[in-house]
């Protein structure tokens, strides 16, 4: 089946140096992503655009949040129900130099999401096994052993000088993500509570959205605040020319 958008300059212009990556990515999902029930039986020829440039679409929000991000060790993302790697493994190929876990459930998506990190040589990123909730009990866990205190040294024992890519979710001293990633997990009012808990102090959710970005926000009010969100923001996110535009939720906690 040929893809629309293969070999068209898009790839190269959006991706950058990632785009080796991203070509054996589409090139693994086009031979293995309909049988291995990754993508959907009417993907096939638009794999690109659905999938791939879709998930980049996060790459401008994500730089705008990074302090360096050519050098930024620190900083660490999490990407809940990364599925058949949207948008998680997309983004860590875009930001080889940021720590990325791939947070998904289901076993026969984790062996291929691990497949797919060491075929692509993504060192930066984790999959890890696990539901959120588990994640958030851990972290909670973690702040109520160390007394609502987060010490800095013993939070970051491990990070100093560790290879990105190291477990920072299955760590016992886990204490959070700079940033978590999600795209077509659940509807707001129930993301709000799978995805905020997981964010340090003042951290950030940013959410692939359709259409339904603002509607799901306001009915999700309630949920937003009850877990720490102080603001929120839809903004419309290019996919690349000519194709049309998606929507990005940013939720902030205090
Ligand atoms: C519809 S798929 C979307 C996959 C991918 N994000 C995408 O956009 O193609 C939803 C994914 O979320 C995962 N998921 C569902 N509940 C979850 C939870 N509580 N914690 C983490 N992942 C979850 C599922 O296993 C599934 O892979």
């Amino acid at each position: 089946m040929t893809d629309q958008l293969d070999h068209s300059p898009i790839i190269s212009e959006v991706f950058g140096d990632a785009a080796g990556k991203m070509e054996l990515f589409h090139k693994k999902l086009e031979d293995e992503g309909l049988i291995r029930g990754l993508i959907g039986p009417r993907d096939g020829d638009i794999i690109w655009e659905r999938h791939i440039l879709n998930s980049a679409a996060l790459v401008p929000f994500i730089k705008e949040m990074l302090p360096d991000p050519e050098t930024d060790r620190q900083v660490t993302i999490g990407d809940v129900g990364t599925g058949g790697g949207f948008p998680g493994i997309v983004l860590a190929a875009c930001f080889p130099a940021v720590s990325f876990d791939l947070i998904e459930p289901m076993e026969r998506r984790c062996e291929w999401l691990a497949e797919m990190v060491d075929m692509l040589q993504l060192t930066n990123a984790t999959v890890v096994r696990a539901r959120t909730e588990e994640l958030i009990s851990k972290k909670k866990e973690f702040s109520r052993t160390s007394g609502g205190h987060v010490d800095s040294s013993r939070a970051n024992a491990g990070r100093r000088g560790r290879k990105p890519g190291s477990r920072q979710a299955q760590s016992e001293h886990f204490n959070g993500y700079d940033i978590v990633t999600c795209r077509a997990v659940a509807p707001m009012t129930k993301l709000a509570g799978m995805t905020l808990p997981l964010l340090k102090k003042s951290g950030r959710l940013i959410a692939l959205k359709g259409k339904s970005a603002a509607a799901e926000l306001e009915k999700a009010r309630k949920e937003l605040k009850k877990n720490g969100a102080v603001s929120t923001r839809v903004c419309q996110a290019p996919v690349a020319p000519q194709l049309e535009p998606t929507h990005v939720v940013i939720v902030q906690v205090r």
